[in-house]
């Protein structure tokens, strides 16, 4: 598929990441957010840099979208545990329309790939946003963007996409292993975000002597059980590569107060179940231990329910 510069692009989930994104392509292509609910058309990003940018970006709710072109592009902003609803929503309207998942975690990417009757991209991605308000976000670190099918289908579209990205400011690339991507970025989500949500502490802290126990049991889990299903940590070997992988996140992350950490403050929800249960099921299935990740995954179920 050939796609023109102005090619429209819906952004499904006007969060901290979508906004990001719409900022960001709203230069060069035509870009709609897509609400559930009644939101403002007036629109500020801060940059990394500290610039304030204003905006007016179209909004829609998804059943506006009847009757319209079809978008070049849907991409699923939401958190991963609504992301299947907010697809859902969007059957009746752009059942064709290639849709482009930008959750962490390893939970809705192979369900809607294998369900949603349009080309499915997905998405791993080092960008870090959040929100202010309804009105305004930030974004607040730069990073990369990689890209592809999770069957290595649909090439020539992941680099549409990627180049689209990269020439709206994003570095972004398409790869021929999303899968592997979005293990390994799961691999160090699921070491770092349980333990900085569970005590409440910035990335950093991580490192202290105080949690070597309890980093090394994940590390030592999660290590076999991504052996078994083929994905090496991206240098080193085993569980010292692993270790050594999210050490350097948690160094270069160090001010970071972790997603999980952000959900709990704002009593939302977690991303527990896209990010832990992926590999409690794995651990399962090849019949690996796991009492460390079960463990994790109840503690965090227990916090968010207080
Ligand atoms: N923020 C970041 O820096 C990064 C985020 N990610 C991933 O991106 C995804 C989104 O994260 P983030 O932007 O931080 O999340 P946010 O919570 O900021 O945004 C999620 C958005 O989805 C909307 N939403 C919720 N339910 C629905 C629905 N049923 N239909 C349509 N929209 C809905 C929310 O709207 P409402 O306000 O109405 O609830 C909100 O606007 C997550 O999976 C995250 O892991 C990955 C890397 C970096
Ligand atoms: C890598 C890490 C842990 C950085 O904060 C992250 O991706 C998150 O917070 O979700």
């Amino acid at each position: 598929m050939k796609l023109d510069a102005r090619a429209s692009h819906i952004v499904v989930g006007p969060g901290a990441l979508g906004r990001t994104l719409a900022h960001a392509l709203a230069d060069r292509c035509a870009v709609t957010l897509l609400a559930r609910r009644p939101f403002p058309t007036r629109q500020t990003l801060i940059t990394p840099e500290g610039e304030s940018i204003t905006r007016v970006l179209p909004v829609l709710r998804p059943e506006e979208l009847a009757g319209r072109d079809a978008p070049a592009f849907c991409h699923l902003t939401t958190k991963a545990f609504v992301a299947e609803r907010a697809a859902a929503a969007l059957l009746g309207t752009v059942p064709g329309t290639p849709l482009v998942l930008w959750q962490n975690g390893f939970g809705v990417q192979p369900r809607l790939t294998a369900r949603w009757p349009g080309p499915v991209l997905c998405a791993s991605t080092t960008e870090g946003a959040y929100v202010i308000d309804d009105a305004t976000a930030v974004h607040a670190g730069r990073g990369e963007s990689v890209i592809g099918h999770l069957h290595g289908r649909y090439t020539g579209l992941a680099r549409t996409l990627a180049a689209t990205l990269q020439n709206a400011g994003l570095k972004a690339a398409a790869v021929d292993d999303i899968a592997t991507r979005l293990w390994h970025k799961l691999a160090v989500n699921a070491a770092i975000n349980p333990l900085a949500a569970l005590y409440e502490v910035p990335n950093g802290a991580l490192a202290e002597p105080r949690f070597d126990a309890e980093l090394a049991a994940v590390v030592e889990e999660i290590a076999p059980i991504l052996a078994a299903n083929g994905i090496a940590p991206p240098s080193g070997q085993g569980a010292s590569g692993w270790r050594q992988r999210v050490m350097q996140v948690i160094q270069a992350t160090a001010n970071n107060r972790a997603s999980m950490l952000q959900d709990i403050d704002a009593g939302r929800p977690t991303e527990r179940k896209a990010i832990l249960a992926p590999l409690i099921e794995r651990a399962e299935h090849h019949h690996l231990p796991c009492a460390t990740l079960c463990s994790l995954h109840a503690r965090l179920a227990a916090k968010e329910a207080r």
